[in-house]
């Protein structure tokens, strides 16, 4: 396809945008992003950008809602010099995606890989009051995100926690450094490149037909009940994954199996959650939980987990000294397996 897109777009480009439909135009254009160091400077100069801090997203409140504020590269040098860190530091920010009109989104991390001398940390409330918000843990702000901003701080907060987190090749111990987009980093002394990585996580809402199972790990926030997860094993397949998750956390056996859906997760380091409905044998449902694992464990019937659903936002219901019996946010695929399974009200129809 053409070299020069024309009209379109009057830039240099792999391919010709106008002949494509919008969603592989966007497509096309994050993948060029990725490629080309300097098509992806050049997008930072008409992109927008969203903030951090220690991984924490600045939110504005408006109204009933919190929304991420966007900041274009001129008014990002401009923080940056109030702040008193270096305007290089633009080159930490990594994308995380790009509009219909292909203006590109970056995050960037005020606090991590910080080469300024200041410690960028003392300055956390200078920092909200000239930005007139705060940054708020991701868990919390789940609550209160539509799905859209989740998902893009999600991937931001992962893309910046692994950047953090690989600095150094584990082969020369060399430093490693990054491409302009952030898609990889590589190690300039013997090329290995490294790229983000996901780990697979089985999560699975076990049902007898009438009730499902739900368990709690002792670090889950008072009264909050998910489905059983676990990570996969190398040399495992999904199934055999599940199998072995439900009958090493509760000792049980699945009988039957369907996907559900998946999301990425970034907690606490990026998971892909691959999501399934299971059935336990017919009459075996004693549950044998496994304390190195889990906290608790039991079954639930449709009416408690009906309440459980409707209980918003527990961080403010948890001031009132007991904690009911709740599950994960909206945003977390528990949640949408749970809800799946009261909508369904059994899932005897499973495929064998
Ligand atoms: N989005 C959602 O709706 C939900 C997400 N989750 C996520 O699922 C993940 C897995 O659930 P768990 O029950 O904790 O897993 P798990 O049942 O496999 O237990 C965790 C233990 O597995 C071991 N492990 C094996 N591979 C690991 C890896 N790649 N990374 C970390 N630990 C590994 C560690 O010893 C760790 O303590 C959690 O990170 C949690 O955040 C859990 C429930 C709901
Ligand atoms: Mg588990």
């Amino acid at each position: 396809m053409s070299l020069y897109c024309g009209i379109a777009c009057r830039r240099k480009s792999f391919w010709c945008y106008r002949l494509l439909s919008t969603y592989v135009a966007k497509t096309r254009y994050l993948f060029e992003l990725k490629e080309d160091d300097d098509a992806c400077k050049k997008a930072q100069q008409t992109g927008a950008f969203y903030l951090f801090h220690s991984l924490a997203p600045l939110l504005q409140k408006s109204e009933h809602q919190y929304l991420p504020p966007q900041h274009s590269l001129l008014e990002l040098e401009r923080l940056l010099r109030k702040f008193g860190q270096d305007t290089q530091r633009v080159e930490d920010s990594v994308l995380i995606g790009c509009s219909e009109q292909h203006e590109a989104w970056f995050a960037l991390d005020l606090c991590l890989n910080s080469s300024s001398s200041i410690n960028a940390s003392l300055q956390k409330p200078e920092m909200e009051t000239e930005l007139k918000g705060s940054f708020i843990d991701l868990r919390k702000a789940l609550f209160w995100l539509n799905v859209k901003d989740a998902s893009l701080l999600s991937t931001a907060q992962a893309l910046l926690r692994w950047h953090d987190a690989h600095q150094f090749c584990s082969r020369s111990g060399q430093p490693t450094k990054k491409n302009m987009a952030g898609s990889k980093r590589v190690c300039p002394s013997n090329k290995i490149i490294y790229y983000p990585q996901m780990a697979p996580v089985v999560i699975t809402l076990v049902s007898d037909g009438t009730r499902c199972l739900l368990a709690r790990q002792s670090s889950f926030p008072k009264g909050m009940y998910s489905a059983l997860a676990g990570f996969c094993d190398i040399g495992e397949s999904l199934e055999e994954a599940v199998r072995r998750e439900v009958a090493e956390e509760v000792g049980l056996e699945i009988e039957r199996l369907k996907f559900s859906a998946s999301q990425h997760w970034p907690f606490p380091n990026s998971s892909l959650m691959i999501a399934c409905h299971a059935t336990v044998k017919p009459g075996q449902t004693e549950i044998q939980v496994n304390v190195r694992e889990l906290e608790a464990a039991a079954w639930f019937s449709h009416d408690e987990v009906i309440t459980a659903l409707k209980r918003n936002d527990p961080y403010t219901q948890q001031q009132n000294e007991a904690f009911p019996f709740w599950v994960p946010p909206k945003l977390a695929i528990a949640n949408q397996l749970i809800k799946e399974w009261v909508e369904k009200s059994t899932y005897s129809s499973l495929p064998a």
